[in-house]
């Protein structure tokens, strides 16, 4: 197994681009598909995800074009009428893409198969399907009920009044929101459960409005959306820079001395994983903010005790930091941390203790008290790149650590240890 090993740094210095987002580059490569005419995405993310999703497109028979970086994207959108694919659609671990394509499939007419990564199989997606079985679509279970891989037999969805549950993950509800106007009626969708990770929502409404339709909601508990609407192409569409991925560079100019520029997000960012950068001033960061870029330095860090349900991928960040913080840190109703790349809260736990923390495992929060003592580990990354990034945190405080399959920050960040290096002094 490859293994990168970090030694210490000692202080941060400089200026970060960020690369663009992956919530935001593949619904926007789907909508881009389903429109009509030819859409431009410009700062498109290059991230495993990103080519799981383009993937898909290209069965589908739509035509991308990419420049040489693949940042550029060039769709030629087919107006809904996707070609049957000869073989199943793998998409990897990319939920932004399993969750949206099922619920545009089952709409609209053809035969599919979406399969996945081992771990894809062991992430739920029963809500989603209940929801659409329930509208008529029939998409149904290939291996275990309520889990991928799923067959669909799209087709005429007629909308009507449905019910979604949303306790496990947004990305169930942004799926429906964005199939909902190619079914032939009106759609009005309820909620059930506490809706998780709330601000992704905000995502999806705000791209679905670049692409010409409007939802109404009413504070997001029920939604409607008008049927029978044609998504219309944009000329030209820039991704913004991706928020998760900024928080290990927030966390490192927190951590280590010195001061790094984050461009690509600020105050105006549509991602709600911005919310990371105000709970760092908690911590006690000191960030000058601006329309698209953050200014971050370090300040004295103190122990917090958040609730991080909006902020679940950058909420993993502040876990790395809380071994610098001069006191515990609490990270609050983060359950679905269970069903992501791998079980977070577990892996964070155990990872974290390695390094000396010490942990309470709580069903749905974590809890760390700074190590009295660092171990110099290698850190188990499960497969999951943001484990990968956020235990990069213990070599910008000052201490050595190994990353064990550092690649699997493929998945939304390929470049991520050499951006890191470019600031590291
Ligand atoms: O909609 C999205 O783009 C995402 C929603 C979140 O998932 P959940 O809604 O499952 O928490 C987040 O963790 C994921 O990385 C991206
Ligand atoms: C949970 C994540 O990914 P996915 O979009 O596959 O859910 C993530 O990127 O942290």
């Amino acid at each position: 197994m490859e293994q990168l090993r970090l030694e210490p740094i000692n202080k941060v210095n400089g200026s970060v681009t960020l690369p663009g987002s992956k919530s935001l580059s593949n619904r926007i490569l789907l909508l881009a598909a389903l429109a009509k005419g030819t859409t431009v995405v410009e700062n498109l993310l290059d991230s495993d995800d990103i080519r799981h999703m383009l993937g898909a497109l290209k069965q589908l028979g739509v035509q991308v074009s990419l420049n040489d970086d693949k940042t550029v994207a060039t769709v030629q959108g087919v107006g809904g009428q996707f070609l049957t694919p000869a073989e199943p659609l793998f998409l990897g671990n990319a939920g932004t893409a399993y969750r949206p394509l099922t619920a545009v499939l089952a709409a609209v007419k053809g035969d599919y198969e979406l399969v996945g990564e081992p771990r894809m199989e062991e992430r739920p997606i029963g809500h989603l399907v209940d929801a659409l079985q329930a509208l008529g679509g029939d998409v149904s279970y290939l291996k275990n009920k309520d889990y991928p891989p799923l067959k669909i037999v799209g087709g005429q969805i007629n909308g009507g009044d449905v019910e979604i549950d949303g306790s496990i993950s947004s990305q169930f509800l942004t799926a429906l929101l964005m199939a909902a106007p190619l079914f032939n009626g009106d759609t009005n969708i309820t909620i059930k459960g506490t809706l998780v990770s709330k601000p992704y929502i905000d995502i999806t409404l705000d791209v679905m409005a670049r692409f010409g339709i409007s939802v109404t909601h009413d504070d997001y508990k029920t939604f409607t959306v008008k049927g029978a609407q044609q998504y219309q192409a944009v000329e030209r569409i820039m991704v913004e820079g991706d928020a998760s991925s900024a928080s290990y560079f927030v966390a490192a100019a927190a951590i280590a001395g010195g001061e790094i520029e984050i461009k690509g997000v600020g105050a105006k960012s549509v991602q709600g994983d911005i919310g990371f950068a105000k709970v760092m001033e908690q911590v006690g960061a000191k960030i000058d903010w601006y329309d698209e870029r953050l200014v971050v330095r370090k300040g004295q860090l103190k122990g917090v005790d958040i609730d991080a349900n909006a902020i679940p991928d950058a909420a993993m960040t502040l876990a790395t930091v809380a071994l610098f913080a001069d006191g515990p840190t609490a990270i609050r109703n983060i359950y679905n941390w269970r069903v992501k790349e791998t079980d977070r809260l577990h892996a964070m736990a155990t990872e974290l203790r390695k390094v000396g923390a010490e942990v309470v495992e709580g069903e749905d929060f974590i809890e760390i008290t700074p190590p009295k003592h660092f171990n110099d580990v290698a850190i188990d990354t499960y497969d999951d790149h943001r484990i990968a990034m956020c235990f990069a945190m213990v070599a910008v405080g000052g201490k050595p650590i190994t990353i064990n399959d550092p690649k699997c920050t493929y998945k939304t960040f390929p470049t991520f240890f050499n951006v890191l290096a470019s600031v590291s002094q």
